[in-house]
């Protein structure tokens, strides 16, 4: 069955097929670097993760754009408020964000560029549109250069609105615009703030300009897919897009936005101040299972937090998990080169969908437990292996190096063995039938978070996660 997504623009599911076979180019609107991120920043970073290594999983080599908006409104203010240079606030907060990727998983991408490190670019995409009669530079002499929304016949078509009923574009100066719903492409400089030349004065880039001349420069004048969160569908890509196709490039075939994070139905912003940030949320869940539950939801449906729901996507993960490292355990090392079962491909080959797909490998533990206990090891393995290939896919292979050991360094081989050690006292009551001192190793366990099971081949334990 082929690929499919679902396409902004089109509304609609689209085979997908890229410009150039067994390539495809993929730009996502990344951070602006103004704090550090939250869990729906990370959130936007784990569903182009799991779309591009799927894009991997069928063959493509994918070249995944992901940019930086380094300067920027918010990021000046920030610096003004601390009393530090704007790029102090932006490589603070690069780093941040970097981490938070590395630590979530994401693969780094093929290029990351700064909107600052293109402003060439930006002006050459600016001359275009000047000269295709597109864009106009500001008569007050302010050096603003705006879009002229009614010289392009496709504006609202990304977002489905009629240029009628748009509201006024909220940046730049209302004078200076010939109609109030023209964007900036370029903001005129201010006293005291940074500042580039360009043919019309020196100024600043406007935020949709640089992600267009990005996305070109590494992606070509036409490229496969664009992504971002559906906040972003209006303006900026709309703009981005009207800036790129009146300039007489094709710009992204498909479009692809994920739902937002919300907290009580409303999007987790920094602006709003209802932000959770990564380190809160890892010192209640470990990295994996924040991964887990950022990415068990479809990619376009909105997830709402709770704890309730972050601590029963952990208890989910931990399920799986388990399930592996037992199989490793009695079974030896799993193969991590099996395919993936079809019904787990076909899931994420219709519109990437992870709820789907995670359902077959949870199917999986259920069978894998049940040949556990039925003492058909082979039989476990060999679903063990199709686990691991499923969860490898999605970025959760509990025994990839990225995982495997990230939440003891070595400390549960010590662990084990003082357990171990325990255990054996707890089995030598149990042979003087003294239940009272087995019962109450086992509740001590216990209090420490040691969870111990008595299985055929003995006693195991698994620490428990409050
Ligand atoms: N709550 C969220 N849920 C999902 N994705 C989000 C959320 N907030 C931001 N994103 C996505 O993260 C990426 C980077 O966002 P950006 O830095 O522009 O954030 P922002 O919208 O300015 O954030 P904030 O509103 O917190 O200031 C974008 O693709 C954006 O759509
Ligand atoms: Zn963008």
């Amino acid at each position: 069955m082929s690929l499919r997504f679902y396409d902004t623009r089109t509304r609609q599911v689209r085979d997908f097929v890229p410009l150039r076979e067994g390539c495809v180019s993929l730009y996502l609107c990344g951070a602006t670097v103004q704090a550090p991120p939250h869990i729906g920043h990370i959130r936007s970073g784990v569903s182009f993760d799991i779309l591009r290594r799927w894009l991997m999983y069928r063959g493509y080599r994918v070249i995944f754009c992901r940019n930086v908006t380094d300067i920027d409104d918010k990021i000046l203010n920030v610096a003004a408020s601390e009393g530090v240079q704007w790029w102090e606030v932006s490589e603070r907060n690069y780093r941040a964000f970097a981490e938070a990727y590395d630590t979530l998983g994401c693969l780094p991408p093929t290029v990351e560029p700064r909107a600052t490190g293109h402003i060439p670019e930006m002006i050459e995409l600016m001359r275009r549109l000047i000269d295709r009669g597109h864009a106009y530079v500001a008569e007050d002499g302010s050096g603003d250069v705006y879009f002229d929304v009614t010289s392009y016949a496709e504006y609202g078509s990304l977002s489905n609105q009629r240029l009628e009923e748009m509201r006024a574009a909220e940046d730049g100066d209302a004078r200076a615009k010939r109609d109030p719903r023209d964007f900036a492409l370029w903001k005129g400089a201010r006293p005291g703030e940074p500042s580039w030349p360009t043919p019309w004065g020196p100024g600043r880039p406007g935020w949709h300009l640089e992600c267009s001349a990005m996305a070109t420069k590494y992606l070509g004048p036409t490229f496969d897919i664009h992504g971002g969160g559906v906040d972003l569908v209006f303006p900026h890509h709309e703009n981005e897009s009207a800036q790129s196709r009146a300039a007489g490039d094709g710009f992204a075939r498909y479009w692809l936005h994920n739902g937002l994070l919300t907290t009580g139905g409303e999007k987790m912003s920094k602006s709003l101040g209802n932000s959770l940030l990564i380190p809160e949320i890892t010192r209640r869940v470990r990295p994996v299972e924040l991964r887990y539950y950022l990415g068990q939801a479809h990619y376009r449906s909105n997830l709402d937090y709770s704890e309730e729901s972050l601590r029963e996507a952990a208890s989910a993960y931990q399920r799986l998990e388990n399930f592996l490292v037992r199989v490793n355990e009695i079974a030896g090392p799993i193969p991590d080169d099996v395919p993936v079962p079809e019904e787990f491909a076909a899931a994420l080959d219709d519109d990437l969908g992870v709820p789907q797909a995670l359902a077959v490998a949870h199917n999986h533990v259920r069978e894998g437990n049940s040949a556990l206990a039925e003492g058909a090891k082979e039989r476990a393995a060999q679903i063990g292996a199709r686990l691991r290939a499923m969860l490898a896919v999605l970025g959760l292979d509990p025994l990839s190096p990225q995982w495997a050991g990230s939440d003891d360094s070595g400390l549960h081989d010590v662990v084990d063995s003082l357990v171990s050690v325990v255990l054996e006292q707890r089995q030598e009551a149990r042979k003087r039938k003294d239940y009272a001192t087995a019962d109450r190793i086992r509740d001590q366990l216990a209090e420490m978070g040691i969870a111990v099971e008595d299985t055929p081949q003995g006693p195991r334990w698994e620490l428990k996660r409050s």
